[in-house]
């Protein structure tokens, strides 16, 4: 059982480098439990660098054999439609995340309304897991910041 809020307190650091789009994830090896790739919102640069693309991209450059493991993808905010064929694509297992995109559309953020879980279970892919809410807490507080500056 891999301890899904050490994983998250990683993802947590890494938006800290995007403090005005903290979105930040990684992508865990379930078996070894070893951390593959790190990624972070770089939209400012290319509307589709979300954070959890920018992971799935360090890994297929940098993880050889990434294609064997059983992965895991840690993001402090739920995987908007894109994200999730991109991660559907890559086989990824097991989603975690913090904050759900219900909680980023009330709080004013432009978040594409089609929940990721109904996305993954209308493909032929294998299943993928969604858990929600592991320090949501500590994500909620992160985009709470973030919208102090209201350009969202
Ligand atoms: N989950 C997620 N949602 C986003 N919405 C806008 N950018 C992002 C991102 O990088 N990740």
């Amino acid at each position: 059982m891999l301890d899904h809020e050490h994983y998250m307190r990683r993802a947590i650091e890494l938006a800290a480098n995007v403090p005005d789009l903290p979105f930040g994830a990684l992508i865990t090896d379930q078996t070894s439990g070893e951390i593959l790739a790190e990624g972070w919102n770089r939209s400012s640069i290319n509307p589709t660098w979300h954070g959890e693309i920018d992971a799935i991209n360090q890994m297929a450059a940098g993880v050889r054999d990434w294609k064997e493991r059983r992965l895991a993808l840690y993001t402090t905010a739920e995987p908007c439609p894109m994200c999730q064929g991109a991660i559907l694509w890559t086989g990824i297992e097991t989603v975690v995340f913090g904050s759900s995109i219900q909680f980023l559309q009330e709080l004013g953020w432009k978040q594409i309304d089609i929940f990721a879980q109904e996305v993954a279970q209308r493909t032929p892919f294998h299943d993928c897991t969604l858990i929600g809410g592991i320090l949501e807490a500590e994500c909620h507080a992160l985009f709470e910041a973030a919208s102090k500056d209201d350009s969202k």
